[in-house]
């Protein structure tokens, strides 16, 4: 399975929450391709964010691109449905977070959002032995969740090497998506490394121009 185009998925996380919308069209204005939405609860990790309700205030201000919710909550499965209906594309969770992995990718794809599954750096990839068939997407955190604007963690790259083995051993079209500390000077080695869709939160938002840094990240990805 030839390794997908190139994503880029600005974490919202790093915009600011008080203008959302406009902070939001404004990165897909200048060639985000997806819009990165983080969720966190104060239980499964120490922060706490946004919710569904959030994400359907952004699909009724006009922002039609896929949105990826990152769920860094537990329980996984009770906010599924809120999500979906909300106008989630994409729902990827933490195997820690979820009684029944298996059961929650299951209910992830009935609600008509694709299914991811995320690894923290530690978290060995086993999980993924028997569920192969149930993904869309495989999410490798380089950076312990809770928090934007942590340093990228080199360790990562390597655990990237081993995912992207098992998508071309599994023959399926699965998404290698990485979070945390993604900038343009990293982006290379981390597509070297197999990974196919970016998340970048601080360095495109913090950034004075969207579009260039958006620009400067495609260039070194190739
Ligand atoms: O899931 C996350 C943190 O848990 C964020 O998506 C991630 O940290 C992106 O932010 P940055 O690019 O600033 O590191
Ligand atoms: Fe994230």
């Amino acid at each position: 399975m030839p390794k997908q185009s190139p994503i880029i998925a600005p974490s919202i996380l790093a915009a600011d929450f008080a203008r959302l919308g406009e902070d939001t069209a404004a990165a897909l204005a200048a060639g985000a391709d997806w819009v990165h939405f983080d969720v966190m609860d104060n239980h499964y990790v120490p922060n706490l964010t946004i919710g569904p309700m959030v994400l359907a205030s952004l699909r009724k201000y006009g922002i039609t691109a896929p949105i990826d919710v990152h769920l860094m909550v537990k329980p996984v499965d009770r906010i599924v449905p809120d999500f979906a209906k909300a106008g989630a594309s994409l729902i990827s969770f933490h195997p820690e977070a979820s009684e029944h992995i298996d059961r929650t990718l299951g209910l992830i794809r009935e609600s008509g959002c694709q299914a991811g599954l995320v690894f923290n750096p530690a978290t060995p990839l086993d999980h993924l032995d028997y569920v192969m068939d149930k993904l869309d997407m495989i999410l490798i955190m380089s950076v312990n969740p809770g928090f934007g604007g942590q340093k990228f963690i080199p360790g990562t790259l390597d655990k990237l090497r081993q995912a992207r083995e098992r998508i071309e051993a599994s023959g399926r079209a699965i998404r290698l998506e990485v979070d945390g500390g993604v900038t343009a000077d990293n982006i290379g080695a981390i597509a070297a490394a197999g990974a196919d869709t970016f998340v970048a939160g601080s360095a495109i938002f913090h950034a004075k121009d969207y579009a260039a840094e958006i620009a400067a990240m495609r260039k070194a990805i190739g």
